[in-house]
């Protein structure tokens, strides 16, 4: 819920404010530019910041007797007004402590000029200037509600700057990049508005004025102004300007503006005739014109340009992700109170969900009143007379995150009218426990006195356009409802599909031997090891995900070869030089953890082949501990040889191998306890253990991990889990 409201506050936000938002940061970009191109002039001398007015006033006075004002700018530079010896006006940059002239302002460029017309008011003057303050009052609000959003996502405050799980480019530069500009964005915003809130007197700033008290000026006794206590006092750093006395006649100060206070000076004795202090808000606008122009710094003036960067790769990152929220989004006519035929969606990679709603879509087309849900969203429904359960099943037969809380609220919610109801399950026969989680469903739905079975629970194996359109006619000659849902409707097109040349590939002579491939992506590809490689082997809808090594700028994949196995087969029949075509899935949850002083890697068969890429892109002495299972010495002898030269270039710290077939007869879960202290204390030190293999195999581990974690480290293996501490990729 409350993740929803910062994010739609933050898409709100950007939503109005991107138009002017863009302009401000290209301008911002340019206007950055500026303090840069002028820091690069010879004006600053070395002995400025130690330089007093004592050293300089009194040369400055003698040898320009008719100087009237000397300036100290943002940028160090020191400049002098008034006449010269010869009655000519003078204004010069000069050496603050021989007074020799080192050149001569030239007149502001009108590009420059121009730019901070646009930034500041758009041309348009007052109205201009309101729009671009309130423009910096939201990129304010949106750093707010971005910095909840990360707060959120990652858990808690203390863990905003670990790992982001990259889902995709825009969502991961997003995140990455907003936590790293979150704090000058933040400066820039905050300055900018309180600018333009001093700029509209909202900020009052009394004018400093010294009024001095002429009656109690003092005409003696009289000192050089090099002797004067407070001339020696002030270095050059604290001063904006000070005037000098118009004549010699008593009457006459000098006026010292300095960055917090303003001080006049008697000219004959050098006391102080009066001083005043700067009012606060005067030196907020001071700092935020600072810290908005990076006017002081050459740095921070880099350092703006590239946040001001970041918000245009915000604006273009934060719409890319959510158009794609909104086109794998469920797009309902009708409420969930006011539908007859409600259908629940258990999917984890949103396949299940094009089924659905070409369901959906029929049913509304034809008046009906329809609404498509997630099965974690089940209620009381109140109007519905028709269920439809469209469900995958992951895991050893578990459910789809986004049904994983449907056994528990779905006893809670009774429906109050009979409802005929109807369980397609999506799987695959490659798994063993094929559409488990669907009959379980069927079950509990069985059980209910409400529910009404209008079919047999029906299958759809490797969703199946043929299989799940035999469903569909079934459904809509019960029901009485027209649907037209053909095969060719359904067939998913890869539009991301790129080609690979194969590379290499190691000879097999039967099936259950397992063989290595590598391929090379035609065209650039931004991969690593961990991610999965889809194919297609019948150039339909079935495919079948491998998990990549990344060897150089190869994939490599380990297949084991299935009898009936058609994407083994069809890797296995691919010879050198071959061309196939595949996608590559973005799988950031198991990257390896760069962070990480300590990796242990746990795998059994073909799970060794992620491990692989990712020991090869180490460098040496890293900290990666591998242990993995084999039937007997001849599967691992595959991987033998690039196992033994990583372990010499030290990439990988230690290998242990388990036989289930020879010698001690062993599984990897047996390494593991006998290493149990070392487990525990990787954990306990913020290393990280990753698996890749079997589900059989994961299962064993993970309840071998969870007696270590609470027998040792006193907390369960699932704290490490959502800590990224415990990654799983098994199949
Ligand atoms: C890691 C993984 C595990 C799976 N486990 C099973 C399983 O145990 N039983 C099954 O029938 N199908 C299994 N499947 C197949 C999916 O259920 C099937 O491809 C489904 O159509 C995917 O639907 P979705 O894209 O909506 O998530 C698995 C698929 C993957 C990738």
């Amino acid at each position: 819920m409350t993740i929803s409201i910062w994010r739609y506050s933050h898409l709100a936000l950007a939503v109005s404010s991107f138009l002017l938002l863009s302009l401000a940061s290209v301008t911002g970009i340019v206007l950055s530019f500026q303090p840069l191109s002028e820091k690069v002039l010879p004006y600053r001398t070395n002995h400025f910041d130690e330089t007093t007015l004592a050293q300089t006033l009194p040369t400055l006075r003698k040898q320009y007797p008719e100087i009237s004002e000397l300036a100290v700018d943002k940028n160090k530079f020191v400049s002098i007004k008034g006449s010269d010896t010869d009655g000519k006006k003078l204004d010069a940059y000069i050496d603050p402590q021989t007074g020799k002239i080192l050149g001569y302002p030239t007149p502001k460029s009108a590009f420059f000029e121009w730019v901070t017309a646009l930034h500041r008011s758009l041309f348009i003057h007052e109205t201009g200037r309101f729009f671009i303050g309130l423009t910096s009052f939201l990129l304010l609000l949106i750093t707010v509600s971005g910095t909840m959003l990360i707060i959120q996502r990652q858990r808690g405050l203390k863990r905003f700057f670990t790992r982001i799980v990259r889902e995709n480019f825009a969502q991961y530069f997003h995140v990455v990049l907003g936590r790293l500009s979150l704090v000058p964005i933040f400066i820039i915003a905050l300055s900018g508005t309180y600018l333009s809130l001093a700029r509209f007197g909202f900020i009052e700033s009394p004018k400093v004025s010294s009024e001095v008290d002429f009656d109690a000026i003092k005409t003696g006794p009289a000192k050089n102004p090099a002797d004067f206590e407070i001339f020696k006092q002030i270095r050059l750093p604290e001063v904006q300007t000070v005037e000098f006395p118009f004549s010699e006649d008593p009457e006459d100060y000098y006026t010292l503006k300095l960055h917090d206070r303003e001080v006049t000076v008697n000219q004959i004795t050098g006391e102080i005739l009066r001083e005043i202090k700067s009012p606060t808000s005067a030196l907020l606008t001071e700092l935020s014109g600072d810290l908005h122009t990076g006017r002081t710094s050459g740095i921070w003036a880099i350092i703006l340009a590239i946040a001001s960067g970041n918000i245009l790769f915000f604006i273009y990152s934060g719409f890319a992700m959510t158009f794609k929220r909104r086109a794998s989004r469920v797009r309902n006519k009708y409420g969930a109170d006011e539908s007859e035929f409600i259908i629940l969606v258990g999917s984890e990679n949103g396949s299940t969900f094009g089924f659905a709603n070409a369901i959906h879509q029929q049913l509304t087309a034809g008046g009906k009143s329809a609404y498509v849900t997630e099965l974690n969203n089940y209620k009381v429904f109140p109007k519905a007379s028709n269920m439809i359960v469209m469900t995958a099943t992951y895991g050893l037969g578990n459910p789809p995150t986004n049904a994983a809380h449907f056994a528990k609220i779905f006893e809670k919610h009774k429906q109050p009218n009979p409802v005929r109801f109807s369980v397609v399950g999506f799987g695959s026969h490659s798994y063993p426990d094929f559409c488990k989680f669907a009959f379980e469903v069927d079950n509990v739905f069985a059980r209910q006195d409400w529910a009404i079975p209008m079919l047999e629970i029906h299958t759809v194996n490797d969703k199946s356009p043929d299989e799940f359109s035999q469903w569909a006619a079934s459904w809509s000659q019960l029901a009485g409802v027209a649907l037209s849902i053909s095969p060719s409707l359904l067939i998913t097109r890869h539009e991301s599909l790129q080609e690979l040349t194969v590379i290499d590939k190691t000879e097999i002579t039967s099936s259950g031997e397992s063989f290595l491939i590598s391929l090379r992506p035609k065209r650039r590809s931004n991969f690593t090891s961990g991610d999965l490689l889809a194919i297609y082997p019948a150039n339909d809808h079935r495919e079948r995900l491998y998990s990549i090594g990344k060897i150089g700028t190869d994939i490599q994949l380990s297949i084991k070869l299935h009898a009936q196995g058609q994407g083994s087969s069809y890797l296995n029949r691919q010879d050198s030089g071959n061309t196939i075509s595949a996608r590559i899935v973005s799988n950031g949850h198991f990257h390896f953890p760069e962070k990480a002083n300590s990796v242990i890697m746990i795998s059994n068969g073909t799970g060794i082949a992620p491990f692989l890429g990712m020991i090869d892109q180490q460098t040496a002495n890293a900290q990666c501990h591998l242990y993995c299972g084999f039937r007997d010495q001849k599967s691992f002898a595959l991987y033998n040889a690039a196992v033994q030269k990583n372990l010499e270039k030290k990439k990988l710290k230690s290998l242990h191998i388990a036989y289930s077939r020879d010698g001690e007869k062993q599984y990897v879960k047996d390494l593991l306890t006998k290493d149990e202290a070392f487990v525990a204390d990787t954990l306990k030190n913020n290393g990280v253990i990753m698996l890749c293999g079997s589900l059989s195999m994961q299962n064993n581990v993970v309840a071998l991990l969870d007696h270590i974690c609470q027998t040792r480290l006193g907390k369960s293996v699932s704290f490490y889990q959502s800590h990224g501490q415990v990654l799983m990729d098994c199949y």
